[in-house]
């Protein structure tokens, strides 16, 4: 039977809904309206099409951003300079800098030079740090989005087994833990797999909830997936595609036409993971801007 569709689309616009009302209240209660920073280094298209789409979720919500572009070979200290400048200016709420960086800029570097307070992509190692732990802090966008699809779609995570495929520190990494947590919304068991897990379809099969997080091109395929299986696919990758207008197409790391005959419920690419990303990280800013408020 063909899979439930989780749309990730859809559920990002009722939260952004939500957002927008209460943007509206801190601008009428408190004269407070959110504020983002996004700092871009070089001339990246694929960063370029997100950073558009964050400029424009802020303007539709009503949070304030400015967007920075330095060119590809601005030095370090420049950046880190700019950092420290967005660090002190009270309009900013939220600084987000697009990764990856050039290879001559650190990118430790930079992250431990934003404000854990102010770092609404939570990859400060504070924040990394809280969400290990459980305590409070900002949650990175992507795993955040994940966890809040699976429970808008009513997913039960309690108890279940969540195969995360892809170990990175923004994607893999957090969302292992999140989900691990003695939290609502997690309490899973969960087992992360990478390019050295050995009989990787072995392991996959076994998942209630299957993230794909690799960066291959629709590397996961129906047989290594149940058919009780919920598939959250984060993969973005562009391939080639002559038939399309503008010469390529977006692809997840699921075969979705395969997978999506097979399994319970599954996220598309584009419209799914994707949306949800932005949208938290509109919530992250916005929980930035009320806290603000607490100092
Ligand atoms: N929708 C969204 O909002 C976002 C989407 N993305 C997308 O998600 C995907 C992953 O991104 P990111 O985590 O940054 O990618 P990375 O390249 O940093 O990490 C990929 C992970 O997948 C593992 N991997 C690679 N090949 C295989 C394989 N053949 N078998 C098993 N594991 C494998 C790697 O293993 P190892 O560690 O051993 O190298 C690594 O842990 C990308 O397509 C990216 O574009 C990313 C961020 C946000
Ligand atoms: N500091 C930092 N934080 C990030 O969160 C971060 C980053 N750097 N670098 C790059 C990755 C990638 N990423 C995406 C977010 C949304 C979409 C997205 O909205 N995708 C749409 C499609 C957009 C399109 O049409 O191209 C969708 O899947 O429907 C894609 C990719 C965030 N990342
Ligand atoms: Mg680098």
């Amino acid at each position: 039977m063909a899979a439930t569709i989780i749309d990730g689309k859809k559920i990002a616009e009722t939260i952004q809904q939500e957002l927008a009302e209460e943007i509206k209240q801190l601008q009428a209660e408190h004269h407070l309206t959110p504020g983002l920073a996004v700092v871009l280094v070089g001339e990246n298209p694929a960063s370029k099409v997100y950073v558009r789409n964050k400029n424009k979720a802020c303007h539709d919500i009503g949070i304030y951003s400015e967007q920075h572009n330095l060119p590809q070979e601005a030095s370090e200290q420049e950046l880190l300079a700019l950092i420290q400048q967005l660090n002190h200016d009270d309009k900013i709420h939220g600084i987000l800098v697009q990764l990856p960086l050039p290879d001559h800029i650190d990118e430790h570097k930079v992250i431990n030079t934003i404000l854990p307070e102010k770092d609404v992509d939570g990859f400060h190692p504070v924040n990394i740090g809280k969400l290990m732990i459980g305590e409070k802090g900002f949650r990175p966008c992507t795993p955040f989005g994940v966890q809040k699809m699976l429970s808008y779609s009513g997913v039960p995570i309690d108890g279940a087994h969540v195969v995360v495929v892809g170990r990175s520190n923004i994607v893999g990494k957090p969302i292992a833990n999140m989900l691990l947590q003695k939290q609502p919304d997690a309490n899973a068991t969960v087992t992360v797999c990478h390019s050295r897990t050995k009989d990787l379809a072995a392991i996959t099969r076994q998942a209630d909830i299957l993230i794909a997080a690799i960066g291959q091109p629709e590397m996961i395929t129906a047989e290594m997936v149940s058919e009780n299986a919920v598939v959250i696919d984060v993969g973005v990758n562009r391939i080639e595609d002559p038939a399309s207008k503008t010469g390529y197409r977006l692809v997840g790391d699921v075969k979705f036409d395969e997978v999506s005959q097979k399994c319970k419920a599954i996220s598309p690419v584009p419209g799914g993971v994707g949306p949800m990303t932005i949208t938290m990280l509109l919530y992250n800013t916005v929980e930035s801007a009320k806290q603000s408020l607490e100092r």
